[in-house]
């Protein structure tokens, strides 16, 4: 048994494929002087077809993974287009006399060395993007066919030193049962793939791949304990099977909760609801049994394009889902970009502080014609839903005035052209700023509602770039720091007797569930996997004992204290539930839960209760 990094959650069970090194044999031919200008048109016209590649690729992925997935390809486009690369290929070719293939390689292996050497995590994910991005230039350049992994065979695990994005999307899910590889990491983009194509995947392997398996060998991994079981034993096989049934019947389980009411114990209920960014998200939504849509992120209507969407491509789209959602609550946000979220057609300059900078609202109140053509089409699909109204990146009680300016205005010429719309549509706006914070109090006169944005709050409180692996350390959700904010937030809201909610990651990390119970927030909004788990977890958790923890959690001094109690309180519910589980009996309140048959899109693998019992029982007995 080998221990790794679980990367990507899940069990897989059966025969090895180990990849043969995707690295191309690449001659190194010389040119002669007169050849220089077809060798830099051959160099062009393969960047070329890499560019298109690489956007055909991130267009037949859009229905298949999020945005984050998606963007590691924009990573890629970068490179294609960064200078200093390509100037470096350029000079090989125009001073070596090297032909674009061997410049192409020279300068692919100068980067990566260099970057590796530096013993740095990110620069070494940087390598690894750079070596995928000169792999797909290079089988440009040598004209050579795709990569291929076997389709006749039985699905395989597949075993390599190291996978990259580009040879993962090509994977057919269905042929592939798994993912192991040597090097990488928790976040590396390989594994950031690998979790949004829900294929197990360990990673960080301390063993040569030689003896790590060979094509054809027996396999065992488990994605959420990071282990490794090559050529298992017939004991070690029959553990698994076993894990493997237990998990799937948890799934089940988890499956006939999506229309029970999510009430604790001692009868408090709050809200669970779905963050999504398309239509198509809140199918799987729905199946998980979310009661509203906490979060609808629109920039996604603007991404992937040549120009703004129009008000009525807008109104089609909110519409649709308002009348998917049939009386449901939708929070609708107005458009967030800027900082990581970018729009090709519109220029934005560069900026030394993107986070900081030509963003969110101020986009929207510096254009207003672009705001109020987003604020009519939201308005105009009120009157086909529950529909209310969100702006980001409020950091002033003038901008919320001067949004509800523009709002009014549209509502004025709506009703002079005489289109239905919800005249008292609610308006609130995403807590996320230390400021909005502060006065928090004064905005709670202005809106109708907040819904606390906990992953920009935490990077902005704590200082920390929420998108930069170098100091992903820091960026803490349990700091003392932010959890007072949370506080400070939802005292405002309750003082004015405002709707609070909350609407990122941590709404949906078990640990953080005692924080929303003990403060009485009424909604929390999430990935739809996350629903259902967090919903089982809400069955057994007595909102007394979350006020306990919460008293115990603001004496706390640093985020490793109050982690260390919330992980205690985790486990206090998760022996709850297995005890619960053992005797084959629901939670009171949720005995009339109805057989939900939707398929089980957004169900995770399985969920901590029954994973560390089994898999404890499951490995000692392996090993
Ligand atoms: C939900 C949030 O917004 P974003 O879309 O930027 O993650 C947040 O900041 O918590």
């Amino acid at each position: 048994m080998i221990q790794g990094i679980g990367a990507s959650s899940g069990i897989a069970m059966g025969k090895a494929f180990v990849l043969p090194n995707w690295e191309w044999d690449v001659p190194d031919q010389k040119i002669d002087v007169t050849d220089l200008a077809r060798e830099f048109e051959r160099l062009y016209e393969g960047i070329r077809s890499s560019k298109r590649e690489i956007e055909q690729i991130k267009g037949e992925l859009a229905d298949v993974v999020g945005s984050e997935e998606r963007s590691i390809f924009d990573a890629h486009l970068a490179i294609l287009n960064d200078p200093v690369f390509m100037n470096e290929i350029q000079g090989i070719i125009k001073r070596q006399y090297k032909a674009a293939e061997a410049a192409v390689k020279e300068a692919i292996d100068h980067f990566v060395t260099m970057f590796d050497l530096l013993d740095d995590e990110y620069m070494k994910e940087r390598a690894l993007d750079i070596k995928d991005v000169g792999n797909r230039l290079l089988k440009h350049l040598l004209g050579m066919p795709e990569i291929s992994l076997p389709t006749d065979t039985q699905p395989f695990i597949l075993v390599a030193r190291e996978v990259s994005p580009s040879q993962l999307v090509h994977l057919n899910p269905q042929h592939v049962l798994g993912i192991v590889t040597i090097t990488g990491s928790m976040t590396s983009h390989a594994s950031i793939m690998a979790r949004a194509l829900g294929l197990p995947l360990v990673t960080g392997l301390d063993v040569p791949l030689e003896s790590l398996a060979e094509t054809g060998d027996m396999m065992i991994i488990d994605g959420d304990a990071g282990i490794v079981i090559p050529r298992p034993t017939e004991e070690q096989i029959r553990v698994y099977t076993e894990f493997q049934r237990r998990q799937s019947e948890h799934r089940s389980r988890l499956r006939r909760l999506a229309g029970v009411r999510s009430v604790t114990p001692d009868g408090k209920e709050i809200a669970l609801e779905a963050n999504i960014s398309s239509l198509k998200e809140l199918e799987v939504a729905l199946s998980s049994g979310a009661v509203g849509v906490g979060l609808f992120r629109t920039e996604f209507l603007y991404m992937d394009r040549h120009q703004f969407p129009g008000e009525d491509e807008q109104f089609e789209v909110y519409k649709a889902v308002a009348e998917k959602l049939a009386g449901r609550p939708l929070i609708i946000r107005t458009l967030d970009i800027g900082g990581d979220k970018n729009l090709d057609y519109f220029e934005i300059g560069e900026e030394d502080n993107p986070f900081l900078g030509y963003r969110a609202i101020r986009i929207c109140l510096d254009r207003p014609d672009l705001f109020k053509t987003q604020l009519r089409a939201i308005l105009r699909a009120s009157a086909y839903g529950k529909v209310k109204i969100m702006y980001p990146l409020i950091s002033s009680v003038e901008e919320v005035r001067a949004a509800n300016r523009l709002l009014e205005e549209a509502k004025r010429e709506l009703q002079a052209e005489g289109v239905p719309f919800d005249p008292n549509v609610p308006c609130g706006i995403m807590i996320e700023l230390p400021s909005a914070v502060t006065i928090a109090d004064l905005l709670a006169e202005e809106v109708d509602f907040f819904s606390i944005g906990t992953n920009d709050l935490i990077q902005f409180v704590l200082a920390v770039d929420r998108m930069n692996e170098r100091i992903s350390r820091l960026y803490q959700p349990f700091h003392p720091a932010v959890l007072r904010m949370l506080r400070m937030t939802v005292d405002a809201a309750k003082r004015r007797g405002i709707h609070v909610g909350v609407c990122g990651e941590m709404a949906g990390d078990p640990r953080a569930l005692p924080i929303w119970l003990g403060l009485d927030v009424d909604s929390i909004s999430m990935s739809s996997h996350s629903i259902l788990p967090i919903k089982e977890r809400l069955l057994h958790t007595h909102r007394s004992d979350s006020i306990d923890v919460l008293n115990r959690l603001w004496e706390c001094r640093t985020a490793e204290e109050a982690i260390r109690l919330l992980e205690s309180f985790r486990l206090s519910v998760e022996a709850r539930m297995e005890e619960a589980e053992a005797k084959g009996k629901p939670a009171s309140h949720e005995r009339s839960a109805p057989a939900d048959k939707s398929p089980d899109a957004g169900l995770p693998a399985a969920e901590p209760g029954i994973r560390n019992s089994a898999r404890t029982a499951g490995t000692a007995g392996a090993s």
